[in-house]
């Protein structure tokens, strides 16, 4: 069991993410999508003291930015790390914010494991996404066989470093952990499983960059759900969520984000 510490809800407002991958709300259809939004415009607002996105297939940023309450902010999924040019398919952050979307995540597990995006192509998205003024939520996360082996940090360090190492102003960057092994499986981690690995992220970052690690929020993610949210968010080192699944009906969405 944890208490809540002062020093955390003093400089770190929780962050809570709710990300629809490939999926056009709970289907496959802009019709799903505004059911979606009509759901979140109609469900409980977060609180002041939380602040909430949802990460939005790229078809859907403008529609979705134009339709939905404004106690949500709009988040595209991933970006490239140029402005413009002969990259098909791909998505700058200078659109992104031409089109008003000032949040990316970047580094999704998805995006290293299928798209094998590297942490050097990773860090370079960072380091341009933060130069444009957007907030980033950089992810990191070990796979099962690799906490198995004990090798969690190790995993994370390299990951971590890409982020460092790109990373000048650190108010805009917020830190997803998400163990590969609790994406998607509904295997979540213990909330004492993960405020281990958030504790050991954050001292790691302090080991880098000093005490302002105190203030760099780190989210949670991996099997979130409306039934083991209010538990994990009593870590005291659990920021926040970026949510899958769970993110994809209103119901369930709000009481995550309404944990905090
Ligand atoms: O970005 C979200 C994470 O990959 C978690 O997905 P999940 O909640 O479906 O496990």
């Amino acid at each position: 069991m944890f208490a809540r510490t002062s020093r955390r809800f003093m400089s770190r407002m929780p962050i809570v993410g709710g990300n629809w991958k490939m999926n056009a709300g709970n289907g496959t259809t802009k019709q799903s999508v505004v059911e979606l939004v009509e759901g979140l415009n109609a469900a409980p607002k977060p609180s002041s003291g939380c602040e909430v996105f949802v990460a939005v297939p790229y078809i859907y940023l403008d529609s979705v930015s134009s339709t939905i309450d404004k106690s949500f902010k709009v988040s595209a999924q991933n970006m490239y790390k140029e402005a413009k040019g002969a990259f098909t398919g791909e998505i700058s952050g200078e659109m992104l914010m031409d089109m008003g979307i000032s949040t990316v995540i970047i580094g999704h597990s998805e995006r290293r494991d299928i798209f094998g995006e590297t942490d050097a192509l990773l860090g370079a998205k960072i380091s341009k996404a933060l130069s444009l003024g957007m907030r980033v939520v950089a992810c990191c996360g070990e796979h099962k066989e690799e906490r198995e082996a004990g090798t969690t940090m190790d995993v994370l360090v390299p990951q971590l470093e890409a982020i460092v190492a790109n990373t000048e102003d650190w108010s805009n960057l917020v830190i997803a952990y998400e163990p590969v092994w609790a994406i998607g499986t509904g295997l979540t981690a213990t909330p004492e499983q993960a405020q281990d690995t958030h504790a050991k992220i954050r001292e790691w970052l302090a080991s880098k960059i000093g005490t302002t690690a105190d203030g760099v929020r780190i989210q949670y993610g991996g099997s979130v759900n409306d039934k083991n949210a209010a538990e994990l968010a009593k870590a005291p080192d659990i920021d926040g969520f970026l949510v899958g699944g769970a993110s994809l009906k209103a119901g369930p969405f709000s009481t995550i984000y309404g944990v905090f």
